[in-house]
């Protein structure tokens, strides 16, 4: 092998891999205990009563080091599988607020979405017994302009 190579195996390095994938569905943002008015206030057109679309964009961001005898932190077909069996198979072209078992009632924001696909990535990566890496950041667009970046904490 290159030597090069060879002393940058040698050095501890830690490196981002990330994943993109997306997603479309619906929904309605209000919450049950608020009265109309109040739901009306504070959602404004995003309580609209049949709810509304996102084309969403999911970023998956795992940490660790690179393997030695692959030259990979993770790989990325394997994280693509994870995350197609794991969010897109459940959300995609569905109602967020009434066809997703795990989003049951829960207020379908972006934050609330970011956090329940990190358990469940999280939860799938402990199955599987990868402890070689770490899920570092869930990062989910709702629009080109309004994201939100979840890290766990
Ligand atoms: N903190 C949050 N704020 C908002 C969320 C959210 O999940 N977390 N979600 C929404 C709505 O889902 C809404 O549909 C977003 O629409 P809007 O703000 O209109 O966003 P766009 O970028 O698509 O449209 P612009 O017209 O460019 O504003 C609202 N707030
Ligand atoms: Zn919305």
């Amino acid at each position: 092998m290159n030597t090069e190579f060879n002393r940058i195996l040698k050095e501890k390095h830690t490196v981002f891999v990330t994943r993109k994938v997306h997603f479309s569905a619906a929904h309605r943002l209000f919450n049950p205990e608020f009265s109309d008015a109040e739901n009306e206030l504070i959602y404004d057109r995003c309580n609209n009563i049949y709810g509304h679309g996102h084309n969403y964009e999911l970023e998956v961001t795992l940490k660790g080091p690179v393997d030695k005898a692959t030259g990979y932190v993770f790989d990325l077909k394997k994280l693509d599988k994870i995350l197609s069996e794991e969010i897109l198979s459940k959300v995609d072209h569905k109602h967020l607020n009434f066809d997703v078992e795990m989003l049951k009632d829960m207020i379908p924001s972006a934050e609330v979405l970011s956090i329940v696909f990190w358990n469940a990535i999280q939860n799938r990566l402990s199955e599987l017994g990868y402890t070689q890496v770490a899920l570092y950041e869930v990062k989910l667009f709702e629009s080109e302009r309004n994201f939100v970046r979840y890290r766990g904490d």
